[in-house]
C-alpha cells in the first residue's frame, strides 16, 4: 500500500476533481460520509453524546458533514467551531450553512478557554480541527483546547490525522496534539503513523478509499510502501519437491564473545528455521560447547579464545550474518576490517559490527554493495549522527544508504527498510519484541533468506515481515511481557504458514 505525502494527496485531489468532473464539495461529502459509515457501523445508534470539534478549513468541513449525517441518523451531537482563523474555506462554509439549515441547534463557536465545553469520560470526541493543512504552531487557546480534549480521556476519533501533527516534522509541543483512540484517514496511511515521535498519537488507524484518481495513484512514486500479507506473500519462493539441502544455501553466522555466545545461538537457529539448507557458526572457542549442545543442526568453526581474533572462512557459503555479541576490542576490530577488505559474500551487518563501522569513516567505505545493516536506534545514531526528529532521521538514513550503496533496516515498532530513496514500512510486530536477542533473530532470518536465493532487498522486506509476524503469533499465545527471542524462532514456521491463511491473526491496519 502506498504511503503518500500531504502534497501528493493534494495533487491527487486536484486530478480527481478534473478527471471525475466533481466539485471539491462532492469529494468532501464522499470522504466524510465514509467516516460517518465507519462510526455508524461501530456505534450502531448508541445513545452517547458525541462532541464534534471542527476547524475552519477542509478538515473542519469534513467534521461538519459528519455532524450532519450523525444528526440525520438520530445521534446526540454537539458541534463546535474552533475559530483559529477568519479564513474559512468555501467547502467549510457550504457545509456550515447546510448544518445550520437542518438542525435546531446551531454549532457552538469557540474563541477562548471560557467557551470550552465539559466532556465526560463516557462521551465521544470527533477531532476535525486540523488535517494535513497544519503548517504553523497553533495559537495558545487552541493548544489549551487540545489539552482539554485529551484530559477527558474519552474515545476520540481523529479525522484524517490527529490535530496538531505536521506531515513532515515532529510537533512543536508534544502536548499540543490530539491523542486519538483511532484515526480514520483518507486514501493513504500517513507517514506520521509509523514513526515513534508521531505514531504514538493514534492507537489505531483505518484507511478509507475515497475514490481518488486511479491512474494518478498508480503512477505516483510514493513517500514509502507499507507491506501487508497480500503484498508480502508474492515474495515467497516455493520449494521444489526435488530439491536437497544444497538448494537452500549455506548461511554463516559470525559473532559472539565470552558471555555473549547466546546471540550466535539465536541467529544461527533462526537462519535454520527460516529455511537455510546449511548453517555454520563462526565463534570464539568458548562458544563451541554451548553451540554444539543447543543447536545440533549447526556446524561450528572456532577462532580465538574469548573473542574473535581472525575471520577466515574457507568453507563455501552463500551469505554471512555478522556482528551479534562480537564485541569491539582492538583485535576483533582489526579482524572485522580485514574480513571486509577480502569478503565477496552477501552480508548482513548487525550490532557490534555496526558499532565498529561507526568508529571510523574509512571503515564505512568497506561496506560492500547491497550489504544490509540492521541498526537499533542507538546504533543508527552512532552510524549516521543524531537527528532532531524522525523525518530527519529518515533523510540521514537515505543519505547513508545512497552514499554506501547499502540497505538500512531502521528497527522499531514499524521497522523501515531504507534502500536509497525507497522506503518500505513493515506492518507486523509488537511491543513484546522489545526483548534481548530479538535483533539477533532478525539477522539470522535475513541471512538465511539470502542463503536461499532471496535478493538482499527482498530478504530485508520479507525477513522483517516474517520476524514481526512470528512475534505477533508468539504474543497471541504468551502475551507481550513473557515473549522472548527464542519464541520468535519457534514461531517462524507459523509465520510462513500464516502467509497463506485467509484470515489475519491481527487485523490489518
Ligand atoms: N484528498 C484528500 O485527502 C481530501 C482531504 N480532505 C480534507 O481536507 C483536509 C485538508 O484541508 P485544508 O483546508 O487544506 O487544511 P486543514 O483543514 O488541515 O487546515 C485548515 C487551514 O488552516 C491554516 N492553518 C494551518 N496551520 C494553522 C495554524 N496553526 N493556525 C491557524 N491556521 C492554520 C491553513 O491555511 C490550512 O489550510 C484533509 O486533512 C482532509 O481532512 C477533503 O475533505 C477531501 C479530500
Ligand atoms: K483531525
Amino acid at each position: 500500500m502506498k504511503i503518500l505525502s500531504a502534497n501528493q494527496l493534494k495533487e491527487a485531489d486536484q486530478v480527481t476533481l478534473e478527471n471525475q468532473q466533481i466539485s471539491s464539495l462532492d469529494l468532501m461529502e464522499r470522504a466524510a460520509s465514509q467516516v460517518f459509515n465507519s462510526i455508524h457501523q461501530k456505534l450502531k445508534g448508541a445513545p452517547i453524546l458525541i462532541h464534534v470539534f471542527c476547524g475552519i478549513g477542509n478538515n473542519g468541513g469534513d467534521g461538519l458533514v459528519i455532524s450532519r449525517l450523525l444528526l440525520e441518523h438520530g445521534y446526540t451531537v454537539k458541534t463546535y467551531i474552533v475559530n483559529f482563523s477568519e479564513h474559512r474555506s468555501p467547502e467549510f462554509l457550504d457545509n456550515y450553512d447546510r448544518l445550520k439549515s437542518m438542525s435546531k441547534e446551531w454549532p457552538i463557536q469557540l474563541r477562548s478557554e471560557e467557551d470550552f465545553p465539559k466532556i465526560a469520560r463516557q462521551d465521544m470526541v470527533i477531532d476535525a480541527i486540523f488535517g494535513i493543512g497544519l503548517n504553523r504552531p497553533m495559537v495558545s487557546w487552541v493548544v489549551d483546547l487540545v489539552k482539554h480534549i485529551n484530559e477527558a480521556r474519552c474515545f476520540t476519533l481523529g479525522v484524517d490525522v490527529p490535530s496538531g501533527l505536521y506531515s513532515d516534522k515532529a510537533p512543536d509541543d508534544p502536548n499540543a496534539v490530539i491523542v486519538a483512540s483511532t484515526t480514520v484517514t483518507f486514501q493513504s496511511p500517513k507517514m506520521v503513523f509509523f514513526l515513534p515521535q508521531t505514531g504514538k498519537y493514534t492507537e489505531n488507524f483505518e484507511v478509507i478509499d475515497i475514490g481518488l484518481d486511479k491512474d494518478f495513484l498508480h503512477q505516483v512514486n510514493p513517500q514509502a510502501l507499507l507491506f501487508h500479507k497480500r503484498e508480502i506473500s508474492t515474495l515467497y519462493k516455493p520449494r521444489p519437491k526435488f530439491s536437497h539441502k544444497g538448494t537452500y544455501g549455506h548461511a554463516v553466522i559470525i559473532g559472539g564473545s565470552y558471555g555473549k555466545i547466546g546471540s550466535t545461538i539465536l541467529a544461527s537457529k533462526a537462519a535454520l528455521r527460516i529455511g537455510a539448507g546449511l548453517v555454520s557458526a563462526y565463534v570464539p572457542e568458548c562458544g563451541y560447547i554451548p553451540l554444539q549442545t543447543s543447536n545440533p543442526e549447526v556446524m561450528v568453526i572456532t577462532d580465538g579464545e574469548k573473542n574473535i581474533t581472525t575471520i577466515d572462512i574457507s568453507i563455501s557459503h552463500n551469505a554471512i550474518g555478522i556482528g551479534m555479541g562480537l564485541g569491539t576490542s582492538d583485535q576483533t576490530t582489526t579482524a572485522f576490517i580485514k574480513f571486509l577488505e577480502q569478503n565477496k559474500s552477501p552480508l548482513v551487518i548487525d550490532a557490534d559490527a555496526i558499532n565498529i563501522l561507526a568508529k571510523n569513516d574509512n571503515y564505512k567505505e568497506l561496506i560492500p554493495e547491497n550489504a544490509i545493516l540492521t541498526p537499533h536506534p542507538k546504533e543508527l545514531e552512532r552510524l549516521v549522527g543524531s537527528w532532531e526528529h524522525d523525518f530527519e532521521k529518515i533523510e540521514k538514513a537515505k543519505a547513508f544508504s545512497k552514499k554506501y550503496h547499502c540497505i538500512l533496516i531502521i528497527k522499531g515498532a514499524y521497522s523501515i527498510v531504507v534502500a536509497g530513496n525507497n522506503l518500505y514500512v513493515n506492518s507486523t510486530g509488537n511491543q513484546g519484541m522489545a526483548t534481548a536477542g530479538s535483533g539477533d533473530v532478525l539477522t539470522g532470518v535475513i541471512t538465511g533468506l539470502i542463503a536461499q536465493g532471496y535478493d538482499p532487498l527482498q530478504a530485508s522486506i520479507f525477513g522483517t515481515y516474517l520476524h514481526g509476524r512470528a512475534g505477533d503469533i508468539g504474543a497471541s499465545k504468551k502475551g507481550y511481557e513473557s515473549l522472548i527471542a527464542g519464541d520468535l524462532i519457534t514461531n517462524l514456521g507459523n509465520a510462513y504458514v500464516d502467509l497463506f491463511k485467509r484470515e489475519a491473526t491481527k487485523p490489518e491496519n
